[in-house]
């Protein structure tokens, strides 16, 4: 099967730091990848270069054909990228239902945001991804109301209303109770029936819990991929994890 997202000799330099030193990485449709590795690897850099945050000195981001690397931000969201950032960024005096519209409305242009109501489809819309992020009985509360686990819920959900093909986690269970976090594995793994997911995460127990494929980056480049299991047996990833706070075993 074809990649549905593709990172070829991906170099990120700044100012003369080279944060991402040639990195190739395919990303398959319905897939849940984990991005791992010590601080200061390079796995938000790479989301950001992926995103369009970041500009890549040099290298491609191939996706259903374009190069993103030649994209803006937001021509990228709408190619079918989406990223949620590590911090929830609701609007947090608007309620939750609120906050789904604003996003459902940016999927049109600017004239008919200001003047339309919301369409009898798009309010269904809404609906679902309230019952799929367990808000619909906090639809009409401000989302500053929410818990922390609630508000990254409300903001995967936001995304998900754009419709992508492909969304990029940053650490998503941050700050998340142990039965949020179950919550937010589960909800993944739903996600990605449609959609594929790229997932920064530190948490080993998570990444035991729900990956499927592991990629560990180290110092800027990709040390190696495989199944958690094949990553854990792998020496040199071992080694770069020894003495460092997070251990992969
Ligand atoms: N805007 C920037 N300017 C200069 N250096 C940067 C910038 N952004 C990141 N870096 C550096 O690039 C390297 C990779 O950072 P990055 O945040 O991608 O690592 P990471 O693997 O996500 O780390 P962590 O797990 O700690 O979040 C680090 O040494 C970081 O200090």
């Amino acid at each position: 099967m074809n990649p549905i997202l593709s990172c070829h000799d991906i170099i990120v330099d700044f100012d003369g730091f080279k944060a991402l030193q040639g990195v190739n990485l395919d990303v398959h449709h319905g897939e849940i990848r984990f991005l791992i590795g010590p601080n200061g690897a390079g796995k938000t850099t790479l989301l950001d270069v992926i995103c369009g945050k970041t500009k890549a000195a040099d290298g491609k981001v191939m996706f259903q054909g374009v190069d993103l690397t030649k994209r803006r931000e937001h021509e990228i969201v709408r190619h079918g990228i989406a990223r949620k950032f590590q911090n929830p960024s609701v609007f947090t005096e608007l309620t939750v239902f609120e906050n789904m519209e604003l996003s459902i409305k940016q999927n049109r242009n600017l004239f008919s945001v200001m003047k339309a109501k919301l369409t009898a489809d798009e309010k269904d819309e809404i609906t679902a991804m309230l019952e799929r992020t367990d808000l619909l009985d906090r639809a009409y509360d401000p989302a500053g109301l929410l818990s922390h686990g609630q508000k990254q819920w409300l903001e995967i959900g936001m995304q998900l209303l754009q419709k992508p093909e492909v969304l990029l986690l940053d650490e998503p269970i941050a700050g998340m109770t142990g039965a949020e976090r179950e919550k937010t594995g589960l909800f993944i793994q739903e996600i990605a029936e449609k959609c594929a997911v790229l997932i920064v995460e530190h948490d080993m127990d998570f990444v035991r819990n729900f990956a499927e494929q592991v990629t560990v980056m180290h110092e800027g480049k990709i040390l190696c991929e495989g199944s958690m299991e094949e990553v854990q047996q792998n020496e040199l990833v071992a080694e770069v994890y020894l003495g460092r706070e997070a251990k992969v075993c």
